[in-house]
């Protein structure tokens, strides 16, 4: 054996050699035991602090309340993983369900694959196992086949990796599409979406629940069914190889040791459902600030509110990061744990089932070269097959931890589903129960009978509404400021629940818009061209009679609007509602309203923004169209159009006065809450007189009539005095060359080398120094441990397995600290860029200049919260990998 011979050392080399490797492995056993003891104190205490202070900002009984978390903590964390759990069960229901066969296919082809790649893995081991054989004797012809063979193996495993992914990444897809399915319809559903953020307010940012959490959740599911679909197949025919050429007992302590550990994992593994739920929670309201910005830069703009808007900014991002601080604890010495158990000792574990077998079992090598020869070809198959097992087995274990870790996913996803189907619902059964107090029936017009208007907080708005209004009458509802004015059609539409009373209106369910149309004082325009907007909800493929170019013209000549033709190509999709005014947004919503022709129009002030000549030229159209107006509006000179005038005082008092009347004394109908006036009553009193003079004096109210200037005292410059004023400037968007962008960007994150990241930097050079020594010495371990076996020695063999141990407990502390350190690294860097960039953006009206000078495409919330946390992870992970090559090539030169 020259080979063999060529690593024994002298007598004096080998005893300095264990001196300094007893001193080490002492130290190394300290500091992890330390280490590890350290990590999971420091991760209770400030997760602990933590969940304090979200329960009560006062600390003062922080002893007291951490025994009753003690006490409660267990049952909450059984009940919440239960919850969790069964999540997920309902979920993969509907998944399977729901895949259909291309899904199964998808499936299938997953499972071939992986019987492929344990098949072509297994005759890899052998052929590097043979490898060695033909080498220790020398044959060339067979070393070069078997290298040619090996070659084509290791082609089919990449393909078949890579094919692998691919099946992965569209089993995912199809997964997100099926839920984001099932979850748009019943969000889109009897106006779910309104109710979850108005009504209801269980579920905050459903939206950060469809976009963000659906995708993730099928990302980590289809990658669990692939790993666990290999692991399945691989610890098939690995305990099938095992059994076939030595006892079935290695498998059977494989088995054992794998539950053992895996039991112990299950037992210390925190509560990685609720961690992920609550992150997710976090970062969708942290995001949510960032969209508000952008909705409200104008008005932030004109209060001057940056101050205000960044310090609420900063708070949510702190908590945040708390937050991810105490996840990033607990993935630490949680780590250190798992590692120990399942990889290093596990290592171990395995070291001694592939070496016991060739001292005392069935593959033990003769004192032959061709047995020697026999005996390494033995023992690297056997090696593979043992750790493809520890692996396989190891990988089913732990998938109760990432089910937990989805069942947090699952448990946001399912309860967005469930409030969604328990809103929907509840809107359904009030239309059907005829037998009930409070129902809806359908007319041909608008009764409200003993109704009950009451917030979704329980205050009641209006009492015992008793009102119909007929087709081609019109209605005027008035009334001071917060008396329930748009929270009746909020009832009338579904939006509220109807609490007590009976409604009867036109069109239920889904043809409500075709029969009452309401045109709402906060215009909505959606994205999309001019006629998008005219013919909206309808979409150009639900239009019975397409709108031709010159109804468009005559529909926009009512408002006014006609300009707007010249200004935008018919064909440009535009952001209305940054562009037009907030008048030339309501009168296209009344443009919008000549285009369906309803019968009824709940106006809602839709007037408030446009003048007065308009606003009654507006209804008198509306009139003439046939259309039922009814009109909630504070302006007298209205009443002129209506027969029936509604007057709330706000406090559940409510009258009604019919247009034949004279007098404002005759009051056709009243409900008053008490006798005692109050300020808002009289207020309704002031409004209700206001009315009443102006139905005797209308003509007076006519702006028409009156004259506001009595004498001109200057006017515009004629147009040859014009100067050509320089177009508005715009914002360069135009990016800097790449190497500076990344010079200044490192400023940013790496101002000084002695700075918490430089020194986290150290630290991971730090953790690779060491990481690589033990690499080392394990692989000469490994070396030494062939050497034993072909010189039969038991007892050295048993001192290195001691040795292993030690340094598998190095190990165990190394690998879970290289990646807490590199997701701190992340954290620090998001941190530092997201300070940095928030300053510039909340400065100068930055945040409103990059939306409205020509950067409408710059997405800058998206690119402050998502893309900051992607650029961080990605770059930390770059680095680290980058400054492990390089220490181990350092080390090994
Ligand atoms: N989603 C909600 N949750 C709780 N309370 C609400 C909700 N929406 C409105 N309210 C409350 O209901 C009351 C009536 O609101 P509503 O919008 O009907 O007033 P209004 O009479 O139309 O007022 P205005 O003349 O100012 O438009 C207000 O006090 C408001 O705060």
């Amino acid at each position: 054996m020259p080979s063999l011979q060529l690593l024994q050392l002298t007598e004096h080399g080998r005893g300095l050699l264990a001196s300094r490797r007893k001193a080490l492995l002492v130290a190394s056993g300290v500091i992890v035991a330390g280490g590890t003891a350290a990590a999971f104190m420091q991760s209770r205490n400030s997760y602990r602090k933590t969940d304090l202070s979200s329960c009560n900002g006062n600390n003062d009984d922080k002893e007291e309340k951490g025994k009753l978390i003690g006490k409660d903590s267990n049952v909450k964390k059984s009940r919440q993983k239960k919850g969790g759990m069964r999540s997920l069960q309902i979920l993969a229901a509907i998944l399977s369900s729901r895949m259909g066969q291309m899904g199964v296919g998808n499936i299938l082809a997953l499972v071939a694959i992986a019987v492929l790649r344990t098949t072509v893995s297994n005759r890899l081991a052998k052929v590097q196992g043979f490898l060695f054989r033909s080498a220790f004797l020398r044959r060339v012809p067979a070393f070069f086949r078997l290298i040619l063979e090996n070659i084509v193996l290791c082609f089919l495993q990449s393909t078949l990796h890579s094919t692998s992914k691919y099946l992965t990444g569209s089993l995912s897809l199809r997964f997100r599409k099926i839920l984001t399915r099932v979850v748009h319809d019943q969000y889109f559903q009897n106006m779910v979406y309104y109710k979850l953020s108005h009504v209801d307010r269980r579920i905050s940012n459903p939206e950060q629940r469809i976009a963000s959490d659906v995708p993730r959740f099928c990302s980590e599911l289809s990658d669990l069914v692939q790993e666990d679909l290999v692991a399945v197949t691989d610890g098939l025919l690995y305990t099938w190889r095992l059994c076939s050429y030595a006892s079935p007992k290695y498998f059977l302590w494989i088995l054992a040791y794998v539950l053992g550990a895996g039991g112990m994992i299950r037992k210390f593994s925190p509560a990685f459902g609720k961690l992920m739920s609550k992150e997710q929670q976090l970062e969708g309201e942290y995001r949510q600030l960032h969209s508000r910005i952008r909705t409200h830069a104008e008005s932030i703009a004109f209060y001057g509110g940056e101050t205000r808007e960044e310090s609420h900014i900063q708070q949510k991002f702190k908590s945040l990061v708390r937050h991810m601080r105490a996840v990033h604890h607990d993935n630490w010495w949680f780590g250190m744990i798992q590692d120990f158990l399942l990889k290093y000792l596990g290592a171990t574990v395995a070291v001694i089932l592939i070496i016991e077998p060739f001292f005392s079992g069935a593959l033990r090598p003769d004192s032959s070269t061709l047995g020697r020869a026999e005996m390494l070809s033995n023992l690297r198959y056997h090696t593979s097959v043992i750790i493809s097992l520890f692996q396989s087995l190891g990988t089913l274990s732990i998938s109760s931890r990432r089910l937990n870790r989805l069942s947090g996913y699952a448990g946001r996803i399912h309860e967005l589903m469930v409030t969604s189907r328990e809103l929907g619902a509840s809107d359904e059964s009030s239309h059907q129960i005829n037998g009930n107090r409070n129902y809806v029936s359908q007319a041909n017009y608008i009764e409200f009978d003993g109704v009950k208007v009451v917030t979704p907080t329980g205050n009641v708005l209006v009492e015992d509404l008793t009102l119909r209004v007929e087709s081609g009458s019109n209605l005027l509802i008035t009334g001071p400021n917060g008396s329930g004015k748009s929270s009746l059609f909020r009832v009338l539409g579904g939006l509220w629940p109807l609490v007590s009373g009976h409604i009867v209106k036109p069109g239920i369910g889904s043809d409500l818009n075709k029969e009452i149309f309401y045109v709402p004082q906060r215009p909505y325009t959606a994205v999309g061209t001019l006629c998008d907007q005219l013919i909206y909800p309808l979409t150009a493929d639900q239009e019975v009679v397409p709108l031709t170019q010159s109804e468009m013209v005559e529909l926009l000549k009512n408002v006014d609007l006609e300009y707007l033709l010249d200004r935008y190509p018919p064909e440009k999709e535009v952001n209305w509602g940054d562009e037009l005014s907030l008048g030339e947004q309501q009168r296209l919503g009344m443009a919008r309203l000549f285009y369906h022709k309803p019968k009824f129009a709940i106006l809602d002030e839709c007037t408030s923004a446009v003048t007065t000549d308009m606003e009654e030229r507006f209804c008198s159209k509306v009139r003439a169209m046939g259309t039922s107006c009814i009109t909630i509006s504070h302006r007298p000179a209205l009443v002129a159009f209506h027969d029936l005038v509604l007057s709330l005082d706000g406090e559940g008092g409510w009258s009604v006065h019919s247009k034949s009347a004279d007098s404002p004394d005759f009051v056709e109908s009243e409900h008053k809450n008490n006798h005692l006036e109050t300020d808002r009553q009289s207020d309704a009193i002031t409004v209700q007189r206001a009315f009443a003079n102006t139905k005797k004096d209308s003509t007076l109210s006519s702006p028409r009539s009156q004259s506001y200037f009595s004498e001109l005292i200057a006017t515009h410059p004629s147009d040859d005095n014009n100067i050509a004023l320089p177009v508005f400037p715009q914002l360069q968007s135009v990016p800097r060359a790449f190497p500076l962008r990344v010079a200044s960007m490192s400023k940013i994150m790496i101002p000084t080398v002695f700075d918490t990241q430089g020194a986290q930097l150290l630290a991971v050079a730090i953790l690779v120094v060491s990481r690589t020594w033990i690499s080392d010495r394990i692989a000469s371990l490994n070396g030494t441990t062939v050497k034993f076996v072909l010189e039969q020695d038991k007892a050295a063999f048993i001192r290195l397995i001691g040795v292993s141990v030690l340094q598998s407990a190095a190990s165990s502390f190394i690998a879970p600290s290289l990646r807490y350190l590199t997701a701190l690294l992340a954290l620090g860097w998001r941190i530092r860029l997201t300070k940095h960039l928030l300053k510039h953006y909340m400065k100068n009206n930055a945040y409103y200049n990059v939306f409205n000078m020509g950067c409408a495409e710059v997405d800058a919330d998206q690119r402050l919260t998502r893309d900051l946390e992607k650029l961080t992870t990605d770059l930390s992970g770059l680095v680290t990998g980058m400054v492990k090559p390089t220490v181990s090539i350092l080390c090994l030169i």
